[in-house]
């Protein structure tokens, strides 16, 4: 969908912020990019719409390279969401989000019936759309933003650092709300964040820049975790690295089998097997019990069986009724492979499939 061949930028101040970069991003997917300041993330967002133009090498967005394209039409093709909004002071935030389809030709009705069923769509009232974005809080106004984008139903959207300004919370409802809406729509996302936790949250590919332009991994968020490129690539990552794979790696690895019946510890079900809680045999004691799916992560299931008096975490199936159990032992089992601890390995863009791995404590 939108593709990266040998792109280089170099700014007339001979600073490059763009290096060699080759990169493809697939239909439908959310591609972050991540990395620290000044190392291209934005210039390389800016040429897909020609805000900025590549010195050389070539991008194209649908097969087509977008120097072949008049710029203002490919701008209104492209969504395109900033920072802080960069909403029109002086415009209602109806008038905003109408603003695309308007300079489509749309016509004034068509375009506020789209706006105002696009408000709604971020979750906000029609209330919200009388009002001037002065009037709106931080997050209010980054879904405006995200609406105006929006609006003209363009294929691609670039987003950068849309939810850098907003408080934690907020941050979280609006990365929550993106996925939503992505779930729906399925565009063509690329967005730049500082953010790893961020990046790792949203992201189906990430991809890792560092200073001077360079390219240094492009990989689903699970792949960079378990098999980061370089020390470069994990100390970005963090020292959390192995808990943020356990909390994407899901259960349904996992092997189940019956529950043993010398735990001294009763798993209680109600007529349909449903688990209710643990029962103590020997006092009745009761303990309560939190069944997981086999899409739950591994890291709520490795807390749930410590959490369990008898180590043993309840499965059951998307009805809540019992599946199986599974140990401690099995589930710590799968954290250590899924833990891909390949140490450092030189690449870029390309990855290689993940491959078996060392059982390496990750829970400690
Ligand atoms: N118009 C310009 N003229 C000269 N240099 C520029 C220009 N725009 C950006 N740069 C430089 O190019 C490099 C990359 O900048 P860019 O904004 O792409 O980085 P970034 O990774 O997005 O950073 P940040 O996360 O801080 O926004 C930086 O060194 C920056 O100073």
């Amino acid at each position: 969908m939108i593709q990266f061949e040998a792109v280089h930028k170099r700014f007339p101040n001979g600073t490059t912020a763009v290096h060699d970069l080759s990169l493809d991003m697939p239909e439908g997917g959310v591609t972050v990019f991540v990395g620290s300041s000044g190392c291209g993330k934005t210039t390389s967002l800016r040429m897909i719409n020609r805000m900025v133009e590549p010195s050389s090498g070539t991008i194209r967005v649908g097969g087509r390279d977008v120097l072949e394209q008049d710029a203002a039409e490919l701008r209104r093709s492209i969504g395109y969401v900033i920072q802080q909004a960069g909403l029109f002071p002086h415009r209602t935030v109806l008038d905003n989000v109408a603003t695309v389809p308007l300079l489509l030709g749309w016509g004034r009705k068509k375009a506020r019936a789209a706006a105002s069923e696009l408000l709604d769509r971020v979750g906000l009232s029609a209330e919200m759309g009388k009002r001037y974005p002065h009037q709106l809080s931080g997050g209010q106004q980054q879904r405006v933003g995200v609406a105006r984008a929006l609006a003209a139903d363009p294929p691609v959207l670039l987003m950068d650092e849309p939810f850098g300004a907003v408080d934690p919370v907020v941050r979280t409802q609006l990365q929550d709300e993106l996925l939503r809406l992505q779930k729906e729509l399925n565009k063509t996302i690329v967005f730049v964040t500082h953010d790893i936790d961020e990046a790792v949250r949203l992201g189906d590919r990430i991809a890792v820049f560092r200073e001077g332009g360079h390219l240094v991994q492009c990989a689903p968020p699970e792949e960079l975790l378990a098999r980061p490129a370089d020390e470069f690539v994990a100390d970005f990552l963090g020292v959390e690295r192995g808990l943020k794979l356990l909390s994407l790696t899901t259960l349904g690895g996992v092997g189940q089998g019956a529950y043993p019946a010398d735990t001294g510890w009763e798993l209680a079900l109600d007529e349909a097997r449903k688990p209710l809680h643990w029962r103590d045999e020997g006092t009745g004691a009761t303990v309560p019990i939190r069944p997981l799916r086999e899409t739950d992560s591994l890291l709520s299931a490795l807390n749930e069986s410590i959490a369990a008096p008898g180590g043993f975490v309840a499965r059951v199936d998307a009805d809540g009724i019992l599946t199986g159990v599974s140990s401690r032992s099995e589930i710590h089992d799968r954290a250590g492979l899924a833990h891909a601890t390949a140490g450092t390995r030189a690449g870029t863009g390309k990855t290689e499939p993940a491959e078996a791995v060392e059982d390496t404590d990750v829970t400690s």
